[in-house]
Order: C-alpha cells, then structure tokens, then sequence
C-alpha cells in the first residue's frame, strides 16, 4: 500500500511581485520516482529547492512523513540533492567526496571508508578513487555527485537536471541507470528535468508545470493517452490539435466543424455538449494512420501531401499539408514505410477512428 511521504500544500515562492511557483499542492509516496517537469522558469526547480530547504516558501507548507519541514535548514533535512553541475568539491578527491556527507554527520573514519568504497564500487569509480574532479569527465563527475548523494543512505534523492551536462548517448545510459538505482534502493527520487522525453523514461509520475502551476500530474501513459489541457497536449509534443465548432451531438456521437473538414468523435470522458459550442479535439500522431486509398469504414479522413518525414531511429513522423494551412503529424515506422513508400509530395489519405480522440476540457 502507498505510504505517504512528501506533502506540498499551497506551496507558493513569490520573489517580489514575481511569482515563481503558485499554490503548489502535491503528495509523493514512499519509494516512487516523480519528475517535475517544464519549460524554462515554470517554477519547478524553485519547488524542488524549497523541498531541500534552500528556498524558504512564501507561503505553504511542506511536511515529511507528515511532519513540517518549513523550520528545517537544509543540513537537516534527510534531502540531498544532485545538482545539474554536479558540484563536487574541487580540492577534494573523489574518495574525500564521496565520504563528505558521511564525516558531516560524524562518522567514524572506518565507517566512511567502507562506506566510500561500497559505493564508489556501485558507481564504478573506484579507479577514480585518488582524482580530483578537474580530472574527471562529465559522466565520471556525475557518477561522483550520486556515490556522495548516496553514501548517507538517505530515504530521498532531489535531482536537478542531473542528465543535461551529458551527451546524448551518456544520457540514455544514465537514464537507465538512474532507473535501475532507483529500482535497486527502494528509495524515492524527485528529479527536476525540461525534457519530456527524460521524465517519461524514468518517472513513475510526471508533475507537469507551467507559470508556476501544475497543469498536470499522472503516470507517463496517462498524460500521453490524455493530456489535462491544451498547454499539456503541445508541450508533451504528439498530438495533433483541432480546434473546431460542434455541428451535431447524438449521445456520444459528436460531429465538429474543424479546419480540415468535418471530423467525427466518439470519445471516451467529457464531450462538448452543445451544438455551436467551441471545443478542441486532440488525436495523438500514432492514432493516425497513411494510406493512398480508401481506408475501412468509419474513419475520419482527411485528404493531404506529404510535406515532411522526420526519421527519429526507427520511428518516422510524417508531416502531412492538409486544407487550409494545417498541418497533421501522423507517426509510423521504417519497416511499415519500407512496406508502402511515402515522398514528399505525394498525394494520401490521413485517417483515424472518431474513438482516436478526445476533447479537451474547456
Ligand atoms: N532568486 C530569485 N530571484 C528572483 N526571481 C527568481 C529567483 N529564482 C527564480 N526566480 C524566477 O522564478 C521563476 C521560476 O524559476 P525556476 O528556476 O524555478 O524555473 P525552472 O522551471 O526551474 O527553470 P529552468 O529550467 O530555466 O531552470 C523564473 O521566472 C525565475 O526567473
């Protein structure tokens, strides 16, 4: 059963008249990996600074296993925090780092070299043992920065931008092996990241913010199988979004006026009711399929060209120039686009079942 560990209640952190995070109310459990998610200055590594202490809220409260850390200065909060930069001491070792944490809270020099050698051994850095992190690679400091995060066994890690130092194929490797720390420890992450593709890897949930707010929070399946409101559904990318008028409703059966035409939808949740009424439909791009001729009754079809296909390793995005300047994005794959061609240029068919949708709540 979930047991409760972080409540954020009405967070907020003014700076002056500037508001950088806005009635923040969020409960983390025990053990899960929750990513803060956003674009710049959303106010989620202000959140995640006031979770270590080292921004006080404006107002709010944050407790800790039900207990109020707000008086807590960061020392003594069980709260490390990894930081982007990874901010390792210059003039210490990497052992002297790692056992850093340890010594502040007075352990014995043998507990801290056991300690120290246990987890630079888990981090693989053990050869790295005697250099100073000048001598390091942004992977190898990284893998610093958690062996000292780690070494006083704390029952939460923060992590803030811990995978944006490094280059695309460290980061995937990190990525899994962030997972699989988590995984191994039992212990719960909070980890601020910009990168949607980063925290839907590795989050159990995702804490989407914007202005200050949260817009959205839910496993990475929920989000993408349905996004909370239209900044949810653009920022997270995969969508195609269709505003449009309701030209008919027939219990589920809705009929909008949109841009490429007339577009039916029988979706699942809340449906704009009245005809007149200004809605907007979301259909995620792998709901979308090509074809060149008539596709199986009932669709929704849209007649479009090619304009563009975007291969990201065997997943291909194809961008498709439909009526009146909109563009649809459908997604397949190399093998299916092996099996049946596209060019830019050509002439197809763009078709979805009126199930593939949902509108947004207005
Ligand atoms: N010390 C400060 N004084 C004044 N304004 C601040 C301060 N710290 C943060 N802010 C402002 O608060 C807002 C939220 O900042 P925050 O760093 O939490 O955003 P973020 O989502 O983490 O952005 P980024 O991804 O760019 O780090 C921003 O508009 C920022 O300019």
């Amino acid at each position: 059963m979930a047991v409760t560990m972080f409540e954020l209640q009405d967070v907020a952190k003014r700076y002056d008249s500037h508001i950088a995070v806005a009635d923040v109310s969020l409960t983390i459990d025990k053990g899960e990996f929750v990513a803060l998610m956003g674009p710049s200055g959303c106010g989620k590594t202000t959140t995640l600074r006031m979770i270590a202490g080292l921004d006080r809220p404006s107002a709010g409260d944050i407790r800790m296993w039900g207990r109020s850390l707000i008086d807590d200065p960061p020392w003594a909060r069980d709260t490390p925090l990894v930081w982007q930069s990874y901010a390792l001491f210059p003039f210490l070792s990497v052992r002297r780092n790692v056992e850093f944490g340890l010594k502040q809270r007075g352990a014995p020099a043998a507990v801290r070299r056991a300690k120290a050698d246990d987890w630079m051994g888990r981090m693989g850095i053990t050869e790295l043992a005697d250099r100073s992190p000048a001598q390091l690679s942004g992977g190898q400091r990284q893998r610093v920065a958690l062996a000292r995060a780690l070494a006083t066994e704390p029952e939460v890690l923060l992590l803030d931008e811990p995978l944006s130092a490094l280059d695309p194929h460290l980061k995937v490797k990190m990525q899994a092996e962030l997972v699989r720390l988590h995984r191994e420890l039992g212990i719960t992450f909070i980890c601020v990241t910009h990168s949607h593709s980063e925290a839907f890897a590795m989050a159990d949930r995702v804490v989407i913010m914007n202005e200050g707010r949260v817009q959205q929070v839910g496993t990475p399946r929920d989000i993408y199988r349905r996004a909370g409101n239209q900044f949810v559904a653009e920022f997270i990318g995969g969508n195609n979004i269709l505003p449009g008028a309701v030209r008919s409703v027939e219990g589920v059966h809705v009929v909008i006026e949109t841009g490429v035409g007339l577009i039916a939808a029988e979706p699942q949740g809340s449906i704009p009711v009245s005809v007149g009424q200004s809605t907007t439909l979301v259909v995620a791009v792998d709901r979308i399929a090509i074809t060149r001729s008539q596709p199986p009754e009932p669709a929704n079809i849209v007649a479009a060209r090619v304009a563009t296909l975007e291969f990201i390793g065997s997943t291909v995005m194809v961008f498709l120039d439909a009526a009146n300047g909109f563009v649809l994005q459908a997604q397949t794959s190399l093998r299916d686009l092996e099996a049946a061609p596209l060019a830019v240029g050509d002439a197809v068919l763009a078709h979805w079942s009126p199930r593939d949708g949902y509108f947004l709540d207005p």
